[in-house]
């Protein structure tokens, strides 16, 4: 088949976005993977398909598939590229819509500045829930959080980071570090990625404080590898600052590929996302 697609930045974590309304997509992993290749496919970090809801009260069901093929609960950068995207192609006239997801509501608003706000939901601070096996190991309390020891297996040495474990829907695991431009990424990312700990896997986040409403942030996402910027990684990492009472709300988040805004007021209240979507260019590929 001949599947129409429009490829989308959020902050240089990019999309190909894909209408599963006016087109019929039943896709194996393989193909989601190859239109996530960079070499063979389009070439994307996430493949996002708008779908019709099945829930009552949402305007649309957000499907998101890394791109290893694997589908997966959530996606911040990719809810802003998703209402550009109905809105561009007048899926909705609406410019505050809800979505359903794999992990539950969202509720993404087309700004008039052209930004996009995002209501993520409440963040999961159950270890259990995130999921991450806590069974006999001691966390390190740190204001409202525990810091949880992981092992890491470098080379045949071992090497302990403590990281706070939060769920956006999806899991994280974030850890504090003095720089990011020196953060060891590329070798711990995808070690923490796979620990036993987390046994739906992580995304792994880097976050340096800069000052009380200002990070750097880097994220070794699941299914992905590192990636210019991760929306919910984002939220993550400002609601594990916030807890450890090192951040106060709002937080400026710098990825290496733009800039975020998160606000949150506190354990049971949604994590506000802002920031921009970008449209880069619209295509087909023969699958
Ligand atoms: N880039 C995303 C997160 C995408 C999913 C993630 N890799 C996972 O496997 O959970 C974002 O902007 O949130």
């Amino acid at each position: 088949m001949k599947l129409k697609f429009t490829k989308m930045h959020g902050a240089g974590n990019d999309f190909v976005v894909i209408d599963g309304i006016n087109q019929h997509i039943d896709f194996t992993p393989a193909q989601w993977q190859l239109l996530g290749d960079r070499r063979f496919g389009v070439g994307a970090d996430q493949i996002l398909l708008v779908e019709k809801p099945s829930q009552p009260g949402c305007d649309f069901r957000y499907r998101i598939f890394n791109a290893d093929g694997g589908e997966v609960e959530q996606c911040g950068n990719g809810s802003r590229a998703f209402v550009k995207f109905v809105s561009e192609k007048g899926l909705t006239d609406r410019r505050s819509i809800t979505v359903e997801t794999k992990a539950g509501v969202i509720a993404p608003r087309l700004e008039l500045d052209g930004s996009i706000t995002v209501d993520m939901g409440a963040p999961v601070l159950d270890a259990a829930r995130v999921p991450f096996d806590a069974e006999g190991l001691q966390g390190v309390a740190q204001g409202a959080d525990t810091l949880w020891p992981l092992v890491l297996e470098l080379g045949g040495a071992k090497e302990s980071v403590l990281v706070s474990a939060v769920s956006m829907g999806n899991p994280h695991a974030v850890q504090i570090v003095d720089d990011v431009d020196t953060a060891p990424v590329e070798l711990t990312g995808p070690l923490i990625e796979h620990h036993a700990r987390f046994p739906n896997r992580v995304n792994a986040g880097f976050m340096q404080v800069v000052d009380r409403h200002h990070v750097r942030l880097r994220v070794f996402e699941r299914g992905v590898g590192e990636t210019l910027a991760c929306g919910t990684g984002a939220c993550a990492a400002a609601v594990a600052g916030i807890r450890r009472g090192l951040l106060d709300s709002p937080v400026r988040v710098d990825a290496r590929g733009g800039q975020l805004s998160i606000s949150w007021a506190g354990a049971g209240q949604p994590v506000w996302l802002t920031g921009p979507a970008v449209t880069v260019f619209e295509g087909e590929i023969e699958l």
